[in-house]
């Protein structure tokens, strides 16, 4: 798909195109789509990440509470987005053993807990360091937790603009 394509798309498209690089929060494509012309597909990504960054904490942390927990009971009954379910499965969630699952919904409960928000990781790039992030102070976790939303974005976002606008 190429700039050309996503600037001639009106607002229902656009939404349903790209509703979903944030997760559960179509109003952030929305808002992206009002700044149209968009340059690159750089710059498209750019607005994104804008309209995150300027949020008020209540919004940036409800942004986090639209994320699905980690291998949680969405993801056994295949309630998640197409999005979440491919990322979560690719990442290996799914065929986790029963301790695993168990060790990671304690550590969701207590991250939850401690935080007010679920724990967010871009699962493909995941790695076992994370759950040290139990430990951080809660204004550096707030910004971690946004830069993983961001990871997950361009991830999605590659994804669709590598697909054959054909198809959409
Ligand atoms: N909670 C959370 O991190 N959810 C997710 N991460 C990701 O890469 N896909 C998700 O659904």
């Amino acid at each position: 798909m190429d700039i050309e394509k996503v600037n001639s798309m009106d607002l229902g498209e656009f939404v349903d195109v790209f509703g979903n690089v944030t997760e559960r929060c179509p109003l952030i494509a929305a808002a992206v789509w009002s700044q149209r012309p968009l340059s690159d597909l750089e710059d498209l990504e750019k607005h994104f990440f804008a309209f995150i960054d300027a949020l008020p904490q209540s919004g940036q942390e409800g942004i986090l509470r639209c994320h699905p927990y980690l291998a949680g009971s969405e993801l056994q009954r295949g309630t998640l987005t197409a999005e979440s379910q491919r990322e979560q499965s690719g990442a290996g969630l799914w065929s986790l053993g029963a301790d695993e699952r168990l060790r990671l919904a304690e550590l969701n409960a207590q991250y939850r807990a401690r935080f007010g928000f679920p724990f967010v990781l871009a699962a493909r790039f995941s790695n076992r360091t994370a759950a040290r992030r139990l430990l951080c102070p809660s204004a550096q976790e707030l910004r971690t937790a946004l830069g993983e939303v961001k990871k997950i974005g361009s991830l999605r976002l590659a994804d669709l603009l590598r697909a054959d606008p054909a198809k959409l």
